[in-house]
């Protein structure tokens, strides 16, 4: 049997996101669902008011974790324009779809070509027509610089070695003026020998040098250990 929702209410600091409380206390982060009666990633769908909310589970997405955590800005509103990098089947890009709504553009590229299959068939399937999957490797940013225009925000979270730098290379092809970029660290896939917060450190060196001014980091545990979302502006 499910549990009843009594309210859905705006996120006191985040436009586009919404806190479902249940009869028995306990309350879940929401997105208001651009494509009714589609699920992506098996998420509860939840109706109210005549509006149907996502589930946003902070144990499968770093950007609802960092909400969860407490990030205090996070540079996405109705009609942002975004690159995001290493969408994987496209989990967060779906929650982040829900909040730029018609008017916003989410460039997802993914390098593995099953887990594109994956994500382009969800796309099919829930019609979301402001996601712009491209099958391209975020180290070569010329791959795919024939179908980006300039964004408001590039996303990253490739798990991979030198996440910062590959953000940062990106950001100068497709980041606007004044932009902002979102880092997901994971410090396990950049030096599994290092401390975590030396990595961290590291990675937030390379975006200073490379010219972004940190505006917060936050750590996600304990929804992903070893993990640190940085959100920093372009100078
Ligand atoms: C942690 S998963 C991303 C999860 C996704 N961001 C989400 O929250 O829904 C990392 C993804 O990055 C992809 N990836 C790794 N290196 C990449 C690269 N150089 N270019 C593009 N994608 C990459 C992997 O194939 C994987 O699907």
């Amino acid at each position: 049997m499910s549990i009843e929702v009594v309210d859905v209410r705006k996120h006191e600091h985040h436009f586009g996101v919404y806190v479902v409380k249940f009869e028995d206390g306990t309350e879940r982060l929401a997105t208001k669902n651009l494509t009714p009666g589609k699920r992506v990633y098996g998420e509860r769908l939840i109706k109210w008011r005549d509006e149907e909310y996502r589930e946003w589970n902070p144990y499968r997405s770093k950007l609802a974790a960092a909400i969860v955590n407490g990030i205090k800005f996070i540079p996405i509103q109705e009609g942002t324009h975004m690159l995001y990098l290493g969408a994987a089947s496209g989990t967060t890009p779906s929650h982040i779809s829900d909040i730029v709504g018609e008017r916003g553009l989410i460039y997802s590229v993914e390098f593995s070509p099953r887990v594109f299959r994956e994500f382009i068939e969800k796309l099919v399937d829930q019609g979301r027509r402001n996601v712009v999957p491209i099958l391209g490797d975020a180290r070569f940013p010329y791959q795919y610089a024939h179908y980006v225009k300039g964004v408001d925000v590039v996303y990253i979270d490739v798990a991979q070695p030198a996440q910062a730098k590959i953000l940062a290379d990106n950001a100068d092809y497709f980041l606007k003026p004044g932009g902002y970029v979102m880092l997901v660290i994971k410090a396990m896939s950049i030096d599994v020998t290092a401390p975590a917060t030396e990595t961290f450190k590291q990675e937030i060196n390379t975006l200073k040098e490379r010219g972004f001014e940190i505006l917060e980091t936050v750590h996600l545990e304990p929804y992903d250990t070893a993990h640190a979302m940085v959100i920093a502006k372009k100078k």
